[in-house]
């Protein structure tokens, strides 16, 4: 149930480059990105999972000028440090091309600074939507997704069902499946400085993803059918680069070990290839998420999350900082856990219970000279 490149051996999948051609004007696209929670305990900055919350960006080409038309609870610098625009012209740049002028319509639904992704999913958001305004043909994944007429991938959301999502949405192109050396991982793990949750909001599912020398790469693998993800998100904020400050700069062997160890487990149980029952998965999943490498720094922080994440693990629900916090994620294991899990919250979270989103970035609009 794991994937990584489509058969055989990595290959390397570099973009077309096309130095100095404009990208016509008029040229627009409409990517949707999945939220992602990242580290799920002890795979830090490595596991991440998507989530069935989504950013939308529609990019449009001009002659010159940005405009940024965003709709969403949290406020955005609207010019060029938008990370939306950072990200397109960083694909351009890579790609070639002349930077033109952009006109953006967002739909921000992830919340910003929660430990949900946004940063990623703005990235991821960009990369793809500067690859599609600049390749008629974005590779493997694309090609086979892109065939498949809108509307007739798999509406559900079970295992292996990766060509529609939970809305029943047209999909044109998934722009997942594209394997462990993807350009797009590389770039937007470079932009983003750590790929877990670049990787899962690309390739949808869960992921593991590691760093080389020549940038980010991951590997997908399918979770369990049952798994329902439940996040509770609290009104403080924290930023990650706050959050990493905590962290110290050496772990001891006997922390590192126990940690190894708990994330090699939990790879296993999320799989869907483990044929583990749910009272068996949820007992897994709860040793399976303890970690010491960054939630003992991270939780005094925030006395709220810490208390949530211990009161859900008391009634044996896998919970964890989602990410770097401030929100937590409980990875249930059935609709029944997942409805424990939201009436174990106070008034000072909202809480979502939400699916896994299987498919990951995808163009659901891509339309030529307009
Ligand atoms: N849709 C978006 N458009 C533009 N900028 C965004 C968008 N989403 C996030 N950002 C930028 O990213 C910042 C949040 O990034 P940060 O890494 O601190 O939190 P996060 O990505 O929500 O959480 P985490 O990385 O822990 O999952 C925002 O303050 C904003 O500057
Ligand atoms: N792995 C990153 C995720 C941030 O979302 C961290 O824990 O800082």
């Amino acid at each position: 149930m794991t994937r990584a490149v489509e058969a055989g051996p990595a290959v390397e999948m570099g973009p077309a480059v096309e130095m100095g051609l404009a990208v016509e004007m008029g040229r627009r696209v409409r990517v949707r990105v999945p939220a992602t929670s990242a580290n799920l305990g002890p795979g830090f900055d490595s596991f991440g999972l998507a989530l069935a919350l989504h950013d939308e960006v529609e990019v449009t080409v001009t002659a010159s000028g940005l405009s940024v038309d965003a709709t969403g609870a949290d406020e955005v610098a609207q010019d060029e440090t938008h990370l939306v625009v950072r990200a397109i012209r960083a694909t351009f740049d890579l790609l070639g091309r002349p930077q033109p002028g952009l006109a953006l319509r967002c739909a921000n639904r992830i919340p910003h600074g929660r430990g949900l992704g946004s940063s990623a999913a703005a990235i991821v958001a960009g990369v793809v939507a500067g690859a599609a305004l600049t390749h008629d043909d974005l590779g493997p994944g694309f090609e086979s997704a892109s065939r498949a007429a809108p509307g007739t991938g798999d509406a559900g959301t079970g295992a292996g069902g990766r060509d529609g999502d939970a809305a029943g949405e047209a999909v044109e192109a998934a722009v997942g499946s594209r394997g462990e050396s993807d350009w797009m991982l590389r770039l937007a793990g470079e932009i983003e400085g750590h790929p877990d949750n670049v990787a899962a909001a690309l390739e949808g599912g869960f992921t593991v993803a590691w760093q080389d020398p020549d940038g980010a790469r991951c590997l997908r693998v399918e979770p369990f059918d049952g798994l329902r993800p439940v996040v509770f998100v609290p009104t403080v904020r924290q930023s990650t680069r706050e959050s990493r400050g905590a962290l110290p700069e050496r772990i001891g062997l006997p922390d590192a070990a126990h940690t190894l160890g708990r994330a090699a487990l939990l790879a296993l149980a999320l799989s869907a290839a483990e044929p583990a029952g749910a009272s068996r998965r949820a007992e897994l999943l709860l040793r399976a998420t303890e970690d010491r490498l960054h939630q003992p720094y991270r939780l005094p922080a925030v006395p709220g999350t810490a208390e949530l994440v211990a009161g859900l693990r008391a009634l044996g629900i896998p919970a964890t900082l989602s990410g770097s916090g401030p929100s937590v994620l409980a990875l249930a294991v059935s609709g029944q856990q997942a409805a424990t899990a939201v009436g174990a919250a106070g008034a000072d979270f909202s809480v979502a219970p939400l699916t896994v989103d299987r498919v990951g970035a995808r163009i659901t609009r891509f339309a030529a000279v307009m």
